[in-house]
């Protein structure tokens, strides 16, 4: 599913109406009878008692959506009270007061808000509203926002109302998902013809609950392609063909994890059991002299393991036998220091493969220092940050690079030629061809240590796995199928997560908990034969 911005969604909407003679009252209207569909089947259907359905109506376009919508509703046998918001208003569009004049005659009860106490006995004194429909801001709204509405917002978000958005959450800015004091907490946000940025970044995704999207009519030469589309089962699909029954190890490939200092050697060891478990052939995992014992000690029976020279120039270990390996993980609980930096830079430079760059890894690179060393490398480079590492390696803080995250994630990209992974609840995925996924799946269960270095461990095992084939000179030829692999690597990851906390519970789930229900992950995402 395509993901737009707010001038990809006009453009849309421009096209359409100039150029396939689509309305605006034509898109009003589909919304009207798509999103009452949608409250009814999936919402109203569930509630054993539904009482009167509460709508708030701004002044924009989104109000008269939410109007369409309520008409529908009330065409269908439910009651619905509309509060309009700013009755004296001369600036409600056109669209709006067409709806309210259609509202009224349908039925819907118009209640004009002189003053906002009215709303707040309203929720305070009627027991039995449980459904409110948010058509107060959509896409044009501008921070800040009023008193009137803060107080408003406040109001909606203290009853326990069951809150649909039209469009977007209120108080939601549609680019960025920022809020300025206060915005609508929805439990579902009914998106018009595609979702958007905003939905998914930061307090956006805090904010929207739920996000459904309507198709409203828009052409579909219009609203497919674009450069950001959401992670789903179909943009994973059967990205991996069948397995050959007669291969040997050396088919599947050999991945070498690099980190582990001292009292870290447990991120070494998930990222190497993350690779173990997607199919490679061979893991070998190399760590410091100081924690080599412990590693030993600590690792799965299948795992080989190997030394970190003492410096770059030291020839007498795993840089000296770079090409056993098919892919390279570095930076899982390496430690950050200058041998760290230099063996980074060294394994970067000689290793003819694809290498994940994570967590300390990340933290010893700098992109004004090593953009050319990055850009100029012939192999993939996958780097894993989650957004505090993200914005140091930019020199951005993390303020800064929320307030555009894809802008920053596409422009890094640019600069290094490298495939990033911004992680978090919401993970962005940027690929050099341009394109960025958005993998959508918040689960509390994964916000625990070790989770990233399970993700750096599968990316290594998959990668291992030739999904590319080397040309003579090294190059690598298919670089979408490096995408995919790295997408379902990344898909596999969530699912796994998500099959963990509903066996253990968020709360006691853990970074291996995810590691053992990869293969209920790949069963899921139709990877595995059955026979
Ligand atoms: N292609 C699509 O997706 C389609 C989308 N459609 C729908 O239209 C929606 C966009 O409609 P829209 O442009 O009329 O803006 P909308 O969000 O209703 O609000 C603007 C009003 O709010 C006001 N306002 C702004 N900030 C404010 C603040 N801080 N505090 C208070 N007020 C504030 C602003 O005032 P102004 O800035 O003009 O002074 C103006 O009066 C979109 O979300 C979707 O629902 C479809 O109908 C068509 C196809
Ligand atoms: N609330 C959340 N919802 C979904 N995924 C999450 C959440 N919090 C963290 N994650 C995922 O868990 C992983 C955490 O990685 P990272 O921060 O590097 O952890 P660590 O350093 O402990 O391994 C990332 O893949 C991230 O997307
Ligand atoms: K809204």
């Amino acid at each position: 599913m395509r993901v737009v911005d707010i001038n990809e969604m006009k453009e849309i909407e421009k096209v359409a109406i100039e150029e396939y003679g689509f309305t605006e009252s034509l898109i009003i209207e589909n919304v009207g009878t798509r999103g009452a569909d949608f409250i009814e089947d999936s919402i109203l259907e569930e509630l054993d008692y539904v009482g009167e359905i509460v709508l708030l109506v701004g002044r924009g376009n989104n109000a008269a959506d939410g109007l369409a919508i309520s008409r529908n509703l009330v065409n269908r046998g439910h009651r619905v009270r509309a509060f309009i918001l700013f009755p004296d208003d001369d600036q409600s569009s056109e669209e709006q007061q067409k709806q309210v004049h259609l509202a009224k005659s349908y039925g819907v009860r118009i209640n004009e808000v002189k003053n906002i106490n009215q709303v707040q006995s309203y929720f305070e004194e009627t027991q039995d509203s449980y459904v409110v429909i948010d058509a107060v801001l959509g896409t044009g709204f501008k921070l800040p926002l009023s008193q009137y509405l803060f107080e408003l917002f406040n109001c909606v978000n203290n009853s326990k109302s069951i809150t649909i958005a039209v469009d977007i959450p209120s108080g939601i800015t549609a680019n960025i998902g920022a809020k300025s004091s206060v915005a609508i907490s929805a439990d579902f946000t009914l998106a018009i013809g595609l979702p958007k940025t905003g939905h998914y970044i930061d307090e956006g995704a805090r904010h929207s609950g739920q996000v459904l999207t309507l198709d409203v009519g828009f052409p579909k030469a219009l609203i497919s392609g674009g450069d950001k589309a959401l992670l789903t089962s179909d943009v994973i699909g059967h990205t991996f063909g069948a397995r050959n029954k007669f291969a040997h190890k050396n088919t599947f490939g050999h991945t070498l994890v690099v980190g582990g200092s001292p009292g870290l050697t447990g991120a070494c060891i998930m990222a190497s059991n993350g690779a173990l478990k997607v199919g490679t052939g061979l893991v070998t995992a190399a760590t410091w002299k100081e924690s080599y014992y412990e590693l030993t000690g600590r690792s799965l029976p299948e795992v080989m393991t190997g030394l970190i020279p003492s410096s770059a120039k030291d020839k007498e270990s795993i840089i000296n036998e770079l090409d056993r390996y098919d892919a390279v993980v570095i930076g899982p609980g390496l430690g950050v220091n200058e041998t760290s930096r230099d063996i980074v830079i060294e394994l970067l430079s000689q290793f003819a493969g694809p290498v994940v760059v994570d967590a300390d890894a990340i933290k010893v690179l700098d992109l004004s220092k090593d953009s050319e060393l990055l850009h100029t490398r012939k192999y993939p480079t996958i780097f894993t940050p989650h957004m505090g590492e993200f914005a140091k390696f930019t020199g951005a803080s993390v303020d800064e690079v929320l307030q555009r995250p894809i802008d920053y994630l596409k422009e890094v990209v640019d600069r290094t030629n490298s495939c990033f992974i911004m992680k978090g609840p919401c993970s962005f995925l940027g690929f050099p061809n341009g394109n960025v996924f958005i993998n959508y799946y918040p689960n509390d269960g994964m916000a625990t240590g070790g989770s990233g270095d399970v993700l750096a461990g599968i990316l290594g095992g998959l990668l291992a796995q030739n999904p590319l084939d080397r040309n003579q000179s090294g190059i690598f030829m298919d670089k979408t199928m490096l995408y995919q692999a790295i997408c379902l690597g990344v898909g596999a990851h969530t699912v796994a997560g998500k099959i963990a906390a509903k066996k253990y519970g968020v709360r006691a789930m853990t970074a291996t908990s995810i590691i053992e229900h990869l293969s209920d992950a790949f069963q899921e995402l139709n990877e595995d034969d059955i026979y």
